[in-house]
């Protein structure tokens, strides 16, 4: 049966490069799909991974029918089986509603890809529309992490350096505390406290000795 997936996590979690090996696999065993992403940072009609890979992709705008769009690709391609949306968040609700009528009713498989919250930990409405439709919702396995050390749960805006809590939902962005408008991650703490950098905590002391740490386990493997 056909399922609406919804992948989430913070930035910088590894999202775009999932949705870019979840097509490669699929392609690799001659599966066919779409893949439709919105206001990528690399540009328009890119589905783009920090790793560096990239395709091609349909960009959604604001008045994109993606159950029409689907259904015209699969008159012309039967064989299309999945859908790899990335950059859900930026999604209108009513394009979620349409991805999920292209499960139910076109019978593909819809993989969406986004971030739940804003910089002012609201969620973005595509997200909520996701949340509250997908047949699953799969936290992304890489954590990310707060200066501190903890688990990024929460993504934040700087500004000339400075974190912000208002300002316009979408600016789409990188990680970058040195851009004009960038972004980092931080644990639900240091996100309510404002402090988008701190000093981290120091790396636990060296193992005893006898002990193998990480290192002189990666030596003894290169043996
Ligand atoms: N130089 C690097 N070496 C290894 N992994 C990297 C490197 N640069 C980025 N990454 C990985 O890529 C992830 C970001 O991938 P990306 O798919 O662009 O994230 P997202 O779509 O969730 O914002 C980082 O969390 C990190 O795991
Ligand atoms: C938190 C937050 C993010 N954005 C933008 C910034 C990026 O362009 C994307 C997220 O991309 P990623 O692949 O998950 O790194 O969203 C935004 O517009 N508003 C925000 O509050």
């Amino acid at each position: 049966m056909a399922e609406l997936i919804f992948f989430s996590g913070t930035m910088d979690c590894g999202k775009s490069t999932l949705a870019l090996q979840m097509g490669h696999n699929r392609s690799a065993r001659g599966r066919r799909g779409l893949v439709f992403t919105r206001d990528d940072r690399a540009g328009r009609s890119v589905l783009s991974s920090r790793l560096g890979l990239s395709t091609a992709a349909v960009e959604v705008t604001e008045g994109c029918d993606l159950y029409a769009y689907t259904e015209r690709a699969l008159a012309a391609d039967p064989e299309i089986d999945y859908v790899i949306c990335d950059e859900a968040q930026f999604l209108a609700p009513a394009q979620v509603e349409q991805l999920a009528s292209v499960v139910d009713e076109l019978r593909v498989d819809v993989f969406a890809f986004g971030i739940t919250t804003d910089f002012r930990t609201r969620l973005f409405p595509g997200s909520r529309r996701l949340i509250e439709l997908a047949d699953e919702i799969r936290v992304m396995q890489v954590e990310t992490l707060c200066w501190c050390g903890a688990r990024a749960t929460h993504n934040a805006r700087t500004v000339g350096g400075e974190m912000v809590v208002e300002g316009e939902q979408v600016v789409v962005g990188d990680v970058a505390p040195d851009a004009q408008v960038g972004y980092t991650v931080l644990c639900r703490r240091h996100h309510r406290a404002r402090q988008a950098y701190g000093v981290p905590t120091p790396a636990p002391a060296p193992a005893a000795a006898g002990v193998p740490g990480h290192t002189e386990v990666a030596a003894d493997l290169s043996r």
